[in-house]
């Protein structure tokens, strides 16, 4: 029995199989931007992803993943609260039904259409993502937020693509990509320790989230749903849609950013 978003097994059923979920440092959050603090010591985010490393596309049961070569450097995060490069192993996205809000973070209180996560690991300090993925700083995760308007000029290059992953379990070559094309104009970010929002909910993530949304249309957020969780072999359908977990407590942590 497996986890996923439905009534069973979704987000609030997660706690049994993974007692993390109820800890002190779980995300996503409701961003406050009249409590995030300014802090001097922060400085602007660098992403280096000039010589794209994508791999491939994949359905994962979950989410539609892109998956990059982590083998060196040469696609990279740094600055702002990060200590040192963290390497870009994937990114992935979340998202609703029509018509619903299916980002993860909220900020005051209100959801985005979809949100983008583009997920790196502290390759300086850990041997590998794994490894990296169970430990306090050994993850970064660029949080982007999607907001509905005209298409996005260069979306259509994932989602042409996702006929090939309809189905749980199908990948397909996908190189040659740059995620630096889904970035939006201005870097100003939120930041603060936080988790995996997926099972194994580990608390490993040092979150930045974009403060700029970057607009896409309703109709490329909806060829995400013609997405299945199901396996192609699976009797019954299950359409790809409401893959996002609701805010978590804030508990004792404290949000900074960096500019207005
Ligand atoms: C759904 C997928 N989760 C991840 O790959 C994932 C990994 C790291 C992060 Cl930091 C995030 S997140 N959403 O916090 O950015 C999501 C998954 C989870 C477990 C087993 C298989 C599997 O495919
Ligand atoms: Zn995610």
């Amino acid at each position: 029995h497996h986890w996923g978003y439905g009534k069973e097994d979704g987000p609030s059923a997660w706690h049994t199989e993974y007692p993390v979920a109820k800890g002190n440092r779980q995300s996503p959050i409701d961003i406050i931007p009249d409590e995030a603090r300014r802090d001097s010591s922060l400085g602007p985010i660098f992403l280096k992803y000039d010589r794209c490393t994508s791999l491939n596309i994949a359905n994962n049961g979950h989410s539609v993943v892109v998956e990059f070569n982590d083998s060196d450097d040469r696609s990279v995060i740094q600055g702002g609260p990060l200590d040192n490069p963290y390497r870009l192993k994937q990114f992935h996205f979340h998202w609703a039904e029509k018509g619903c809000e299916g980002s993860e973070h909220t900020v005051a209180g209100v959801g985005y259409a979809s949100e983008l996560h583009l997920v790196h690991w502290n390759a300086a300090k850990y041997k590998t993502f794994e490894e990296a993925a169970t430990a306090p700083d050994g993850l970064a995760v660029l949080g982007i937020f999607l907001e509905l308007g005209d298409d996005h000029r260069w979306l259509h290059m994932i989602t042409d693509a996702l006929y090939m992953v309809k189905f749980k379990g199908s990948s397909s070559d996908f190189k040659g990509f740059n995620p630096k094309c889904l970035l939006p104009s201005n870097l100003h970010y939120w930041t603060y320790l936080g988790s995996l929002t997926t099972p194994p909910l580990h608390e490993s993530v040092i979150w930045i989230v974009l403060k700029e949304p970057i607009v896409v249309s309703e109709k490329q957020l909806g060829m995400f749903r013609l997405l299945q969780f199901s396996g192609e072999e699976d009797s019954q359908r299950m359409r790809m849609e409401n893959n996002f977990r609701p805010p978590q407590p804030l508990k004792e942590r404290l949000l900074r950013q960096f500019k207005q």
